[in-house]
């Protein structure tokens, strides 16, 4: 039997970030106007610090404003809003990022509603998550939207197609499902409760893997020749004592029998920022009116 396409993430996000350095070239030489992010990160979680610096470098690179702001794990949530509520007014910010998770004593969700809308580049605001079940000017959440691409790149059309999200987190199932809706896919999301996951999800021609259990999807759960979009990023123990990422499918058994598969590391990852820095160009140009390219 031949193997799964291997979907590369990193080739189609350096793609990406290439047409996103162009308009952000174009953008400082016609208007003198540089796209900024600000990224905020609270304590010193080490997972987080090396996604906040792959950020940082990846803004950089495209031409961007990078703006980190690195607070003390007990930093009260006034100080956090208070300086959201700076970022929110200043012209040379034109997206803003918290890094998830928080420390304890910071209510997310009060934090994430604080953040102005319109610079709002991870698309959790209501206001997004609205214009996004909606059908209006939403900025979409970049881990779904990362994995969409992807899904079009690979399938063109995906209208009529079956398609499985298991998981149902704001961050991920909720808005890859309302992406899916929009794509005129049947869409059923499938969670911890679901009875018979196995044969829920071997109905599907599109399955997206985003609950956070390494290899909990087997290949035996998948239809022969569908694509498969593993979201997780689980770091796991090596016998050795090194770890090593895994997603939350069994590669190694899916790759058998699956058309398409994306790998972890490598698949969905670099999306995610890839279309952090997109989201940050499309609100930039929304914020100083200016019509963008299509393709982004
Ligand atoms: N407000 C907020 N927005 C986020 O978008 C957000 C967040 N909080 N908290 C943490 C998660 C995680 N996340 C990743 C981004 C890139 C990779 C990535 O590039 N991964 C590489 C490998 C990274 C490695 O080797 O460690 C890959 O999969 O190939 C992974 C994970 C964004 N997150």
């Amino acid at each position: 039997m031949t193997e799964a396409t291997i979907i590369d993430g990193n080739r189609f996000s350096a793609g990406l970030r290439d047409r996103i350095a162009s308009e952000v070239h174009a953008l400082r030489e016609t208007r003198h106007i540089t796209p900024g992010l600000a990224v905020v990160l609270v304590g010193e979680d080490p997972a987080s610090q090396v996604y906040v610096r792959t950020k940082h470098k990846r803004t950089v690179e495209v031409g961007m404003e990078s703006f980190v702001h690195t607070l003390p794990v007990d930093t009260p949530e006034d100080e956090l809003l208070t300086l959201i509520a700076g970022l929110n007014k200043d012209p040379a910010v034109h997206g803003i990022l918290v890094q998830l998770p928080l420390p304890r004593q910071i209510d997310a969700q009060k934090v994430i509603e604080a953040i102005d809308p319109a610079k709002d580049v991870d698309g959790f605001h209501p206001v997004n998550v609205g214009r996004l079940a909606s059908g209006g000017e939403a900025l979409i959440p970049c881990t779904p939207f990362g994995s969409l691409l992807l899904l079009r790149d690979h399938l063109g059309d995906l209208s009529g197609l079956d398609a499985v999200v298991v998981g149902r987190s704001n961050i991920v199932g909720k808005p890859m499902a309302q992406l899916l809706i929009r794509e005129s896919c049947t869409v059923t999301v499938a969670h911890s409760r679901t009875r018979d996951l196995p044969d829920v999800v071997r109905r599907a021609d599109i399955v997206i893997a985003a609950v956070g259990k390494p290899g909990m999807i087997r290949g035996d759960w998948l239809k022969p020749g569908c694509t498969v979009i593993d979201v997780g990023i689980n770091r796991v123990a090596n016998p050795d004592g090194t770890s090593r990422l895994v997603g939350d499918v069994a590669f190694d058994e899916a790759v058998k029998v699956a058309g398409a598969i994306t790998p972890v590391p490598g698949g969905v990852g670099p999306m995610t920022i890839a279309c952090l820095l997109r989201n940050t160009l499309v609100a930039c140009a929304r914020q100083h009116r200016i019509a963008l390219d299509k393709s982004l």
